[in-house]
């Protein structure tokens, strides 16, 4: 809740702990994070032993990057749909859908950044 309290380091902490805790919770149910987990440990092996410059690693962050966050929103969006309207809903489907779609664009981004860094240390 917004409010003007003051600074408090331990409440900062609490935050963070609470940040990891949604992390955690999305990591233990779905099943598409463990699909990012996977893609993302295979990018980051393949970067390294493909000795990736900087300025392509960045590339690689970014698109590491957008996909977790992409997935992230999307399940917060889901969990709050499900309290709003646990039963079908027509509007409930279009919004699940469409941030499933915007996971979708990220992930598809991702893998043209991927192919676009990794086939010319593959080929050259
Ligand atoms: N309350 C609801 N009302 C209407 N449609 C819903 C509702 N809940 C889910 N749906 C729709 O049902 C379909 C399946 O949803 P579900 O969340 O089970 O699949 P999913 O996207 O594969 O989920 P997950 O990523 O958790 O595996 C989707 O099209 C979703 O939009």
């Amino acid at each position: 809740m917004a409010d003007s309290k003051s600074f408090s380091v331990l409440a900062r902490a609490k935050s963070f702990r609470y940040a990891f805790a949604g992390l955690w919770l999305m990591l233990r149910t779905q099943h598409n994070a463990w699909i990012h987990l996977a893609g993302t440990l295979a990018v980051c092996a393949a970067g390294w032993a493909l000795h990736v410059s900087n300025a392509d690693w960045r590339w690689l962050v970014v698109a590491i990057v957008m996909v977790w966050i992409a997935e992230a929103l999307n399940t917060a969006f889901e969990h709050l749909c499900d309290v709003v309207s646990p039963d079908f809903h027509a509007s409930v489907k279009a919004s699940k859908d469409i941030a499933a779609g915007a996971v979708l664009i990220c992930a598809l981004g991702a893998v043209v950044i991927g192919a676009l860094v990794f086939v010319p240390y593959v080929t050259d």
